[in-house]
């Protein structure tokens, strides 16, 4: 296997883990050599190698054997140079490695073949939990569900589905909802696992013929949570055994949470009965952060960072200068925030507003981007394959009307000008023709999926 291959096999696992377990488990590991169905990684820790051994070798080994590799199993060095383990000189370096592998290779490999079971130890992040869960008016609802569920009390709503874009805590509020549940109800079996893992074992199952181990397992759960369900999308075994476990869980009235990246309805290729089975529950969505909730977050993270950096003083200000300058995504907003005490803490500064600047110049320069309305206007008549003139003008073609539509609402989406300026924009409409538009696309996005689906796609051009 090639270091370039390897390459693109971590950008898969970085989907499947998440960016939290991607960043701290799997980018730290290098590929050295594949030989006689072993790989060999080096990782800076003992700690490293052990960790990714139970929680992710399946997966890897999954990645590796899809991708055409023939790798029956993994094995962990301790990286010579790495500050855990200094080594006097290179002879002894070589050999502590070598010691190292051999030493260990039994307890850190995994076979293909490792138990279905193995799955309950799915790693949950110590981090996300309802105490360090900020909550404000986008994320009120979804968090209030997240409690009652994670109250264990008789199920009142099932399933429970989380939805909303990237970096909003969807995540956090599902790990948070099985640490509570064990903390409350340790006997209860709470499986968390992503759409992926959970197809990933699936066809594990189907090949080693182990369907009744699967189907145990799965039925004998008594909370079962499904992270990025979205993934499931479009294979279609997979969303039938999805659809069954479900229903049999349901059936005994057995808690079932659901993450996605969009409502139900919207995603694109998920069979309509499973989509009709999720929207049964109570669907809440996560919204974009505002700038409450943005500040509210980063005044909780300070305290969190001041206990590692508790020399590090932060000027008034700042926080609120970057609630509203940063974006919505919590994750960008956190990792500005982690930069930002590293930086300080190097060049021993206080974090002022000049330190600000020159720290994240390219956090800040990215979200500085505005969109307009022209933007708007040229990405959807280049979508539609129209004129740019067809959509401001007066023709009023269905084959028109509905991307000026779909433009005007995404004007009212994304930029912060008025119906009457909207209006104004689109050929001198009035203010009542747009909020006509506005609300049309917002009805068709419910009941029409191809329309939901432009506008998602058109949404996230303009966005990138
Ligand atoms: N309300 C909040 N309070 C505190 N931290 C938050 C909040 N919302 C999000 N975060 C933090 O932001 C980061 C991203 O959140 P999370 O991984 O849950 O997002 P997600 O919605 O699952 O996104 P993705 O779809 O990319 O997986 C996490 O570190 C999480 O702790």
């Amino acid at each position: 296997m090639t270091q370039e291959k390897w390459g693109q096999l971590r950008e898969r696992l970085l989907k499947t883990v998440g960016k939290n377990n991607y960043t701290t488990w799997i980018e730290p590991m290098k590929f050295q050599e594949l030989e006689d169905g072993v790989a060999v990684f080096s990782v800076p820790t003992n700690f490293v190698g052990n960790y990714v051994s139970q929680n992710f070798a399946d997966l890897i080994l999954y990645e590796l054997n899809t991708s055409g590799e023939d790798v029956r199993r993994l094995a962990f060095r301790v990286a010579a140079n790495s500050p855990a383990r200094p080594a006097a000189s290179a002879d002894e370096a070589d050999q502590q490695n070598e010691i190292d592998m051999l030493n260990v290779a039994p307890v850190r490999s995994a076979s293909v073949n490792t138990p279905l079971d193995a799955l309950q130890t799915a790693p949950l992040d110590k981090r996300f939990t309802f105490e360090r869960f900020v909550v404000g008016k986008p994320n009120e609802l979804a968090h209030a569900a997240a409690r009652r569920v994670s109250e264990g009390g008789p199920v009142t709503f099932n399933p429970l589905v989380l939805y909303g874009g990237v970096g909003l805590g969807k995540t956090h509020l599902m790990h948070a909802i099985a640490w509570e549940l064990r903390e409350r109800q340790p006997e209860l079996n709470v499986l968390y696992l992503s759409a992926e893992q959970f197809m990933y074992r699936f066809v594990q199952a189907l090949r080693e013929r182990r369907m009744m181990d699967f189907k145990h397992l799965f039925r004998s759960v008594d909370v079962l949570m499904v992270d990025d369900v979205q993934f499931i999308a479009g294979k279609d075994s997979t969303q039938e055994e999805f659809f069954h476990t479900f229903n049999a869980l349901v059936d005994q009235n057995k808690q079932i949470i659901i993450s996605a990246d969009r409502a139900p309805g919207e995603i694109k290729d998920l069979e309509d009965r499973v989509k009709s089975r999720l929207q049964c529950g109570l669907v809440v969505d996560l919204h974009p952060t505002d700038y409450e909730l943005r500040l509210g977050i980063l005044q909780n993270k300070v305290q969190q960072h001041s206990a590692t950096y508790p020399d590090l003083n932060i000027r008034d200000g700042v926080l609120e200068f970057l609630a509203h300058r940063i974006s919505t995504n919590v994750r960008v907003l956190e990792g500005a925030l982690t930069r930002l005490f590293a930086f300080a803490s190097l060049v021993g500064r206080e974090i002022d507003m000049e330190l600000t600047q020159d720290c994240l110049a390219d956090v800040l320069r990215a979200s500085e981007r505005k969109i307009t309305v022209e933007e708007i206007q040229r990405k959807v008549s280049d979508y539609f394959n129209i004129r740019l003139s067809d959509i401001i003008g007066p023709k009023r073609l269905r084959s028109y009307a509905r991307p000026r539509q779909i433009a005007m609402y995404l004007c009212k989406q994304l930029t912060s000008r008025s119906l009457p300026e909207i209006g104004r924009r689109f050929g001198g409409r009035d203010h009542t023709t747009v909020m006509h538009g506005v609300r049309r696309i917002e009805e068709l996005k419910l009941t029409d999926g191809q329309i939901a689906e432009d506008v998602e796609m058109l949404r996230r051009a303009l966005e990138a």
